[in-house]
């Protein structure tokens, strides 16, 4: 599949302002250097054009998506790795920041990057079902970068997000809407798509420019750090995928995946 076609954008057919934005990278929409490079280009392209809204959803029946590709981060072209990781930096600052209204249609599951692409917008709806959702990185034996944990503090209280975080924890459908990780449960993606438009909705009568103005003062300190510690954040990453024991706790981890796989069938 070519990079244009990894992610989609359709206007909402009741509400041409309002762009339905597809990732579409099966089998569960890993974040891979294409993917985000897609994502990124989209944002900006949404930041100048006439839309006011967005909805992030997947094409994939049962993932959102399954976060970074693990094969970004095993064996890396350690050129390419910078590339990765800057384009990640890029998106989640495009995207926490957005001038548009943002809301996700989670309609799978949601771990690790993926969480981070839902805790980016304003508003969650979730597809119940035996999905779940979080920020597992010590489970994988990586550690989240402090604007993964800055992004999850503006969505959950720091106490929850401690915890959530040192244990690795996925929170299923239930327990996320219980700790405030999700808004609201859908029962299927279209369900979900619907209550994010009733999200946007809220904000007919708000004019725009003071609306995104004070979203951005609300996540201004979330985005400091990143901001101004880029460069420092990229070789951090670059460094850490050198450490032998972070390249055999991956190895593991696509092992285990795999292994899943092979057993179910
Ligand atoms: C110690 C020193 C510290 C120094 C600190 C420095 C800080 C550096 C920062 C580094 C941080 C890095 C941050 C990472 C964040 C991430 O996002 S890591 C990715 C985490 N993702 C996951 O854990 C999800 C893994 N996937 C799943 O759990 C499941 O796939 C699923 C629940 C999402 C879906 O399940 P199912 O529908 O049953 O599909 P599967 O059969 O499992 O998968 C199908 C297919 O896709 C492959 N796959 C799945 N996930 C990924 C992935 N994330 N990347 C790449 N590939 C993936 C899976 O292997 C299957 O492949 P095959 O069909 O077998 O080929």
């Amino acid at each position: 599949m070519s990079s244009q076609n990894l992610v989609t954008v359709t206007p909402d057919k009741d509400n041409d302002e309002i762009a339905i934005v597809t990732m579409q990278r099966p089998p569960v929409n890993s974040l891979n250097l294409e993917l985000l490079q897609a994502l990124s280009k989209t944002l900006d392209e949404l930041s100048t054009s006439d839309f006011r809204a967005m909805v992030l959803t997947s094409a994939s029946p049962t993932v959102f998506s399954a976060g970074l590709d693990i094969m970004e981060m095993y064996k890396p072209d350690l050129k390419r790795a910078e590339q990765f990781w800057s384009t990640l930096q890029d998106v989640w600052l495009k995207l926490f920041e957005s001038n548009l209204i943002t809301a996700a249609a989670i309609n799978g599951h949601a771990p690790a990057g993926g969480c981070l692409l839902a805790m980016s917008c304003e508003y969650r709806a979730m597809v119940s079902g035996k999905y779940s959702i979080g920020l597992n990185e010590t489970a994988l034996g990586i550690v989240a970068p402090r604007w993964f944990m800055d992004c999850m503090l503006n969505t959950i209280s720091q106490r929850e997000a401690e915890i959530a975080l040192t244990t690795g924890k996925l929170f299923s459908v239930e327990e996320a809407l219980k700790v405030g990780l999700i808004d609201e449960t859908a029962k299927d993606k279209e369900d979900a798509i619907n209550k994010c438009l009733g999200f946007i909705e809220k904000f007919e009568s708000i004019p725009p420019l003071p609306r995104s103005m004070t979203k951005q003062k609300f996540r201004a300190n979330g985005v400091q750090w990143l901001k101004a510690n880029k460069q420092a954040d990229i070789d951090e990453f670059v460094h850490f995928l050198k450490f032998p024991q972070v390249q055999q706790s991956l190895e593991m981890y696509i092992h285990m995946l795999k292994s899943k796989q092979n057993k179910s069938e």
